[in-house]
């Protein structure tokens, strides 16, 4: 048994536990918040909800016998990365990390490549900002429109500090003075008083309160902007990820079933019929004829090259519509027609009687796929496919064509 532990929070994460366990592989999910137990939950699985210490993670890990486990945290979860990689070498389990390569929104939490990139979010997203960047960038919020009101800046009580958010246009009613550590519950407080839809702040890792920030935000209902510091950790991506997990657990693509058995069988003294005398009826024909004397077309009108053979006796023509009696004592069905209808119905005639029968308009009512044929001086190539992919088929027979070509009887290339 292959099961494995899966500590999420990305969406990499949830599309690896979607991919792994559309495969049948288990996987438990361990999520940080509640936030993040909802987005799993409906995947199924079990799932342990909430900030695990290092000793918690060690005991699920021994306890669940998990053959690796995924570290798919936040690229700044640097605390939870440290303690599952120490659970990890103490558990003596395999570890990997699965890093998103490019930054994206995901639950509460926008990503942002820099301020600009905030900027032209918050454009399109009304409500109040808390800005925790500090004061020296504090002037690029100049280009969000209506800033002034919307923007309240948290920098420290310094005077250089207070003269850049002033110097930057920020009246003190929108400026907070004020040194940290700012607890959770602080933050919190400041949302909620400047009725704060959105926490900007720096990615600044564990040391800059960005836990108690991303907890604040979640608790007053805020969206946290990051602006990112470039991912300087190792790591998987999500396919990397996927192809080692797969490798690791042994699984193997299921053996596919093709859906139609190359039959070959003599047509000789068989009867043939062909409903339709247009363009494919007539390729029909002409592959027919190489194996067969014995067919019979029924058709109002033929293709000049189906009249020709007809002329030269090698086809019989009956200038007529289809009807049902044409299929007494017939071998194999061709229905080609342009009626739909009639197609269905000759398939359907054809399939009651089991006679083996090609529906061109519809693969689902062949009980006989009709092949790209090869043929060599002394061996018959058939080639069907599934059905939806004709352009491979065709290909595929032209490339063997060409090296048949190139044999001479023996088989020897010439
Ligand atoms: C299931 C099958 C039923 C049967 O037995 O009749 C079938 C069904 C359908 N074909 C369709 C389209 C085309 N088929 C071709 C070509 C070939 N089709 C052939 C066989 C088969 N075709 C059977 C097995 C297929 C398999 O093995 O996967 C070949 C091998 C033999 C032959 O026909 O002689 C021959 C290559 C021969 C060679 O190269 O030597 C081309 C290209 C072209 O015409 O050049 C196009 C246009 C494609 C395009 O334009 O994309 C449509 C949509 C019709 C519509 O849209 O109305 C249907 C209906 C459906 O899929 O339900
Ligand atoms: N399987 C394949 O490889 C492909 C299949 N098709 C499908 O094959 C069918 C035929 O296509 P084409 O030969 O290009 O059409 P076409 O228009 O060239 O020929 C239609 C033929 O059917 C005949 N016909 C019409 N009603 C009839 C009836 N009641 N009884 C007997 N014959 C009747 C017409 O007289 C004509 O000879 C179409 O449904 C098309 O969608 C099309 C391309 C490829």
């Amino acid at each position: 048994m292959c099961k494995l532990l899966l500590f999420a929070g990305t969406t990499e994460g949830r599309l690896l536990y979607e991919r792994l366990s559309a495969r049948g592989i288990e996987m438990d999910i361990s999520v940080a918040t509640e936030y993040g137990k909802e987005l799993v939950e409906p995947l199924g699985g079990r799932i342990y909800a909430g900030r695990m210490s290092e000793e918690e993670m060690e005991s699920a890990i021994r306890a669940g016998g998990y053959k690796a486990v995924i570290d798919a945290t936040h690229p700044y979860a640097d605390i939870v990365t440290k303690n599952i990689q120490r659970a990890c070498r103490e558990t003596e389990t395999l570890y990997i990390r699965l890093l998103r390569k490019e930054s994206r929104s995901f639950g509460h939490l926008v990503s942002c490549q820099n301020i600009g990139e905030a900027v032209e979010y918050l454009q399109s997203h009304s409500g109040n900002v808390l800005s925790t960047i500090g004061s020296k960038q504090v002037s690029e919020l100049k280009a969000l429109p209506g800033y002034q009101d919307r923007v309240f800046a948290r920098v420290l009580p310094l005077p250089e500090a207070i003269n850049a958010c002033l110097a930057a246009g920020f009246s003190a009613k929108n400026i907070i003075c004020m040194q940290g550590p700012f607890s959770q519950e602080l933050n919190t407080a400041m949302l909620r008083q400047y009725d704060c839809r959105y926490l900007l702040t720096k990615n600044s890792g564990d040391a800059g309160g960005f836990e108690e920030k991303l907890r604040a935000a979640e608790e007053a209902g805020a969206t946290v902007l990051v602006i990112e510091r470039p991912i300087e950790e190792e790591g998987l991506s999500l396919e990397e990820t996927e192809e080692k997990l797969l490798d690791l657990c042994g699984w193997k693509p299921a053996p596919s079933k093709k859906t139609h058995f190359p039959l070959y069988v003599s047509l000789t003294g068989r009867k043939i019929v062909v409903a339709g005398g247009g363009t494919i009826a007539q390729r029909r024909v002409s592959t027919l004829c190489r194996f067969t004397g014995a067919i019979t077309v029924i058709a109002p009108a033929l293709t000049e090259e189906l009249h020709r053979r007809e002329q030269a006796g090698e086809i019989r023509w009956e200038p007529r519509k289809f009807v049902a009696s044409d299929l007494d004592g017939c071998f194999l069905a061709i229905a080609a027609t342009d009626d739909r209808a009639v197609n269905a119905e000759v398939g359907r005639l054809a399939r009651e009687q089991g006679i083996w029968v090609s529906v061109a308009d519809a693969k689902e009512e062949c009980t006989l796929f009709f092949p790209a044929i090869v043929e060599t001086e002394q061996e018959v190539i058939g080639i069907v496919g599934s059905g939806n992919s004709h352009h491979r088929v065709s290909a595929l027979a032209k490339r063997l064509r060409e090296v048949v070509e190139d044999e001479d009887s023996s088989g020897k290339p010439r």
